[in-house]
């Protein structure tokens, strides 16, 4: 029988390596002296020293082909929260996760590092210091929420010491920072088009955002702790700033320091909710003749009105975790108005 020859533990693939952690999870691996490979649909940009694949995480073929050398892949790649095809959150996130594991089984990588989601566990009422132990939503709010259990579940599961391959999930929560697609662009959309005057609910209520670094660093020590007998074999680990903030004060904080006004005005959040609600059963109705958007959808509405903050004292005790960038505040911009390079500048000592 042919020995398989073990790549490296220094050599990795990133599936989403193109997005916004991807990219940021590929650099600081070059930094740390990894040979990186992504994965993803599109390229984006380009590092030295990093290979670019581009495909579809759901045809095994093309994994295949950049799994077959490495021994450590961190699966970060999802279709963006915001889009409403739960074909496509289905076909992505469960049908083509089974893929990735299947692919990493039969290429012989060791370790694969799942990019969850702490939503896995919100129902859209308070989450106050949530643990790990919290049990999945029964009642999951969106698509997007439904397909990230269903793919951490599939990564959970199929973590065996018995056939070498070893699996974990961490589970990020409102990640900010340079080149950040999603929150600040949302926030000042909606800003833009007038619709950011309101509180909804009292505004008391407190939440995590945690900065990206922190995120890559969990992944990164997890990937480095995660060996047959270790205790992050099969589970999941909340990465946070450590710092919960009040929603309604990051938002504001943000938004005048761009040049907007705070949301002034409160609203009820059961009304706003039942509103959201409406809205989102009227768009879909109407899915089959046109195609709408709405910016307040019950996820939005659920996050921006309760408390959902959790403990990473799981990561804190199980692989050394401890933010490595938890003074920054939103309020402290850089000139050109980029939040998240002002937390970068802190790092690299660069003025923004
Ligand atoms: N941004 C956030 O606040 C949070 C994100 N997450 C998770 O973090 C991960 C990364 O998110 P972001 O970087 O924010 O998103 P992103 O949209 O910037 O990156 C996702 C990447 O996946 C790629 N991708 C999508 N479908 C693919 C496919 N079929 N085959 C190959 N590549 C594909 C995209 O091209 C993109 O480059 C996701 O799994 C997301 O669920 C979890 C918690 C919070
Ligand atoms: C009320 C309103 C329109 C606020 C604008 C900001 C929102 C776009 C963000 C506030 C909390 C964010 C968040 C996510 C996306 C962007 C926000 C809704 C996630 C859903 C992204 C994916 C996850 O896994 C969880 C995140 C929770 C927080």
């Amino acid at each position: 029988m042919a020995t398989r020859i073990r790549p490296s533990s220094k050599r990795c693939a990133v599936i989403g390596g193109s997005g916004f952690l991807g990219r940021h999870l590929v650099e600081r691996l070059v930094e740390k002296g990894y040979s990186v490979a992504v994965f993803d649909i599109a390229q984006r940009y380009e590092v030295s020293g990093v290979t670019f694949h581009q495909g579809d995480l759901c045809n095994k073929q093309d994994l295949l082909k950049v799994l077959k050398d490495v021994s450590l892949v961190f699966h970060c790649a999802s279709p963006a929260p915001g889009c409403n095809d739960r074909n496509l959150f289905w076909r992505v996130n469960v049908e083509g996760t089974r893929t990735v594991i299947q692919a990493c089984q039969q290429a012989g990588v060791q370790k694969l590092v799942l990019t969850s989601s702490a939503s896995v566990v919100f129902e859209g009422t308070d989450i106050m210091n949530g643990k790990e132990d919290l049990p999945y939503a029964k009642r999951p709010i969106d698509y997007y929420t439904e397909t990230k259990i269903k793919q951490e579940k599939l990564v959970l599961e199929a973590c065996s010491k018995e056939k070498d391959f070893l699996t974990v999930a961490i589970r990020p929560h409102g990640i900010f920072g340079p080149r950040d697609p999603q929150l600040v662009p949302i926030l000042v959309d909606t800003a833009r088009k007038g619709k950011m005057k309101f509180i909804i609910g009292d505004g008391t209520n407190l939440v995590d955002f945690t900065y990206v670094d922190n995120v890559v660093h969990g992944h990164i020590l997890a990937a480095e702790h995660l060996r047959p007998d270790s205790p992050l074999c099969g589970k999941a680990y909340h990465i946070t700033n450590d710092d919960p903030i009040r929603f309604w004060d990051f938002m504001s904080q943000v938004l005048v320091g761009l040049g907007y006004d705070a949301p002034r005005y409160h609203l009820p959040y059961s009304l706003v909710y039942g509103i959201a609600m409406l809205l989102w059963i009227i768009t879909f109705l109407l899915r089959p003749v046109v195609n709408i958007k709405p910016t307040f959808t019950p996820m939005r509405v659920a996050l921006a009105g309760t408390h959902h903050y959790y403990s990473c004292s799981r990561a804190k005790q199980d692989m050394g975790y401890q933010p490595v960038s938890s003074a920054y505040r939103p309020l402290d911009r850089g000139k050109n108005g980029d939040i998240g390079a002002v937390a970068q500048s802190r790092r690299t000592g660069e003025e923004v």
